[in-house]
C-alpha cells in the first residue's frame, strides 16, 4: 500500500500560505506532542468536546499511519496548535462490479473561527488533489458537514444515505428464515474475525471504502471497553449453516425503568444477503423495546420487503453521504461495470484541471469497458498501457474483449463538469436527472437513455461510515 506520509509538502501551498504569514507542514509522525496539538485542533474545529484520554490515544495510532498537515500561525498565542487541519490518505473504493478503485480519502478540514476566509481550506483541499494524483488515485473522496463547501473543488454527491426506523409494534416478519444463527458474542471475541466480515461486506456494497486500522474496534466500543458508552454497547454476530461468521451488529438499548427502550444500531456489517435478513430479524423482533433505529442505511434497504406491514419502516433524514471527484477519467470509468452495452463520448470540464479532456466509453455487453481519451491520444494510449500492465491477468481478457469490440467512432454524448461525473459514476444519480437540472448536456438523441443503462448499477450505491 502507498505510504501518504512519503510525499513531501506542496510547495506551491507552502509559498501560498507563506505570503499570508501562515507555515503550511506536515506533522511529524514520530513528535506525539505536535500530534496531540493537531488533534485537539481538528476536534475544536469540528465543535467537539476535547476528547477522552484513550479516544486521543487511539486517534495518536491512527495519526501515526496518516500524513497529517496543519497550517500554523506564528504570530498565534500557542503557535503550536495548527490554525487549519486536513488528512489525506490512499483507500479502495468499492464499485459496481465488485471491484476496488484506488481512490484518496480527504478527511479533518478544518479551518479555526480566527482564520476563516482567507482562502486556508482552498489551499489545502487543492494540495490535496495533487496529492491524491500523485499518489496515482483515480478519484478523491470524502464525507462532510456542509453541502456547499466542495463542489467547487470538483466533487460531486455521489451515495446518499438514510436513518432506519422500525416501528416495533408494527413488525410481522413474513422473509424467510434463516438457516444459520444469531448469537451474542463479546467485542473482543469478535474483533479478529470482524475485519474479514467487514472486507467482504465493502467489496460487495459499491461506495463503500476500506475500513482502517483502529476503525472497527472503535465500533465495537474496544477502545475504552470501561466507559458509559462502550459498556451499553452488545454485539450480536450472525453465523450461517457451516458456521462462518457472515455479518454482526453493535447497538445499544436506550431505556427508562419500567419502560420498553428504543435500539440504536448503527454498526450494521453483513457479508451477504441471508447475514443482512438475519440480523434486522433479530433487531426487529426485540422484546420490551418500541422502536428500532439505524443511521447510515441504504436508501434501498430490502427491510419493508420482509415484514408484513412495510408502513413499519420509515426513512429519514436522507443525506448525500459520499461525495466523489473524479481525477482519471480512464482508471476511474475502466474499473467499473456498466450496465449495458455502447458507446458513448464524455466532454468532461475541469476548471482545476485533472480530468478534463474530451473520452471514449466503449461498453461491451460483460459488463467492462474500455475507456480512452480522444483529445490527447499519446497520453491515453500510455495510460492504457500501464493500466494493462498492472491488472495482470486481466490484460489478456481486456485484450480479447477489445478485439471483439468496435472501435467505431461514437455517435452518443455527453458534455458535463467533473462534478456531474463524480455523481454518476457509481449509478447513484441517473445521467437524465443531471440532465433534467440542466447540468449536462445530451449532444446527440438518445446519449442520455443509453448513459442510463451503461451508469445503471445493479447495487445501489451506499456507505456506511463517517470518514
Ligand atoms: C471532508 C471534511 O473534513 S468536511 C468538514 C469541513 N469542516 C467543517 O465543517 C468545520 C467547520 N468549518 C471550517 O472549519 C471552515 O469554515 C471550512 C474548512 C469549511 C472553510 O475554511 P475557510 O478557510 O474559511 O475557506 P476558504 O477561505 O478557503 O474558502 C474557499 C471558498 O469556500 C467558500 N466556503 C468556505 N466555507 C464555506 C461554507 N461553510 N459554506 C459555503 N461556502 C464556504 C468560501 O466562500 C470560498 O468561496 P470562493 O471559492 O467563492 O472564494
Amino acid at each position: 500500500m502507498f505510504d501518504p506520509r512519503s510525499i513531501p509538502a506542496d510547495q506551491s501551498t507552502i509559498d501560498a500560505l507563506r505570503s499570508r504569514g501562515l507555515d503550511y507542514r506536515q506533522v511529524d509522525p514520530a513528535d506525539d506532542a505536535a500530534l496531540q496539538s493537531w488533534a485537539q485542533a481538528e476536534t475544536r474545529g469540528f465543535h467537539h468536546a476535547r476528547p477522552e484520554p484513550a479516544e486521543l490515544r487511539r486517534e495518536l495510532r491512527v495519526a501515526k499511519q496518516r500524513s497529517l498537515r496543519g497550517v500554523y500561525d506564528p504570530t498565534a498565542h500557542d503557535a503550536g496548535v495548527p490554525v487549519a487541519t486536513v488528512d489525506g490518505w490512499p483507500s479502495g473504493l468499492s464499485v459496481p462490479g465488485g471491484r476496488s478503485v484506488d481512490a484518496w480519502a480527504v478527511s479533518a478540514v478544518t479551518v479555526s473561527p480566527t482564520h476563516r476566509r482567507r482562502g486556508i481550506a482552498r489551499a489545502l483541499l487543492e494540495a490535496q488533489l495533487r496529492y491524491a494524483s500523485e499518489a496515482g488515485a483515480a478519484l478523491a473522496m470524502l464525507t462532510l458537514t456542509e453541502a456547499t463547501i466542495y463542489g467547487r473543488y470538483g466533487f460531486g454527491p455521489a451515495a446518499s444515505a438514510a436513518t432506519i426506523k422500525v416501528d416495533r409494534r408494527r413488525v410481522s416478519w413474513i422473509g424467510p428464515d434463516a438457516p444459520g444463527r444469531v448469537q451474542f458474542v463479546e467485542p473482543a471475541d469478535l474483533i479478529a474475525k470482524a475485519p474479514a466480515i467487514a472486507r467482504r461486506a465493502v467489496s460487495r456494497t459499491p461506495g463503500e471504502i476500506d475500513r482502517w486500522p483502529g476503525l472497527l474496534e472503535r465500533h465495537l466500543g474496544l477502545v475504552d471497553p470501561d466507559s458509559a458508552a462502550s459498556r451499553a454497547l452488545r454485539v450480536a454476530r450472525y453465523d450461517d449453516r457451516s458456521g462462518q461468521a457472515q455479518g454482526f451488529v453493535a447497538f445499544t438499548v436506550g431505556r427508562e425503568p419500567n419502560l420498553p427502550g428504543i435500539v440504536e444500531a448503527d454498526v450494521f456489517v453483513a457479508a451477504t444477503d441471508e447475514a443482512e435478513r438475519a440480523l434486522w430479524r433479530f433487531l426487529v423482533e426485540m422484546d420490551f423495546v418500541t422502536e428500532i433505529r439505524s443511521r447510515l442505511r441504504s436508501v434501498d434497504e430490502p427491510l419493508g420487503w420482509l415484514l408484513e406491514d412495510p408502513r413499519a419502516v420509515s426513512m429519514h433524514d436522507v443525506v448525500d453521504h459520499l461525495w466523489l471527484r473524479v481525477l482519471d477519467p480512464v482508471v476511474a470509468l475502466s474499473a467499473r461495470e456498466y450496465g449495458a452495452s455502447g458507446t458513448l463520448t464524455l466532454e468532461v470540464g475541469d476548471a482545476l484541471g485533472h480530468a478534463a479532456g474530451s473520452y471514449v466509453l466503449d461498453a461491451s455487453g460483460d459488463g467492462r469497458a474500455e475507456v480512452r481519451r480522444t483529445d490527447d491520444p499519446g497520453v491515453d494510449e500510455r495510460r492504457t498501457d500501464e493500466r494493462r500492465a498492472d491488472e495482470g491477468a486481466d490484460a489478456a481478457a481486456a485484450g480479447s474483449r477489445s478485439g471483439r469490440r468496435s472501435r467505431g467512432k461514437a455517435t452518443h454524448g455527453l458534455r458535463l463538469d467533473v462534478r456531474e461525473l463524480g455523481s454518476i459514476y457509481l449509478g447513484g444519480v441517473r445521467p437524465s436527472v443531471l440532465a433534467r437540472a440542466g447540468r449536462i448536456e445530451e449532444l446527440s438523441p438518445g446519449s442520455l437513455a443509453l448513459a442510463d443503462r451503461l451508469f445503471a448499477a445493479p447495487r445501489t450505491p451506499h456507505l456506511s461510515i463517517w470518514f
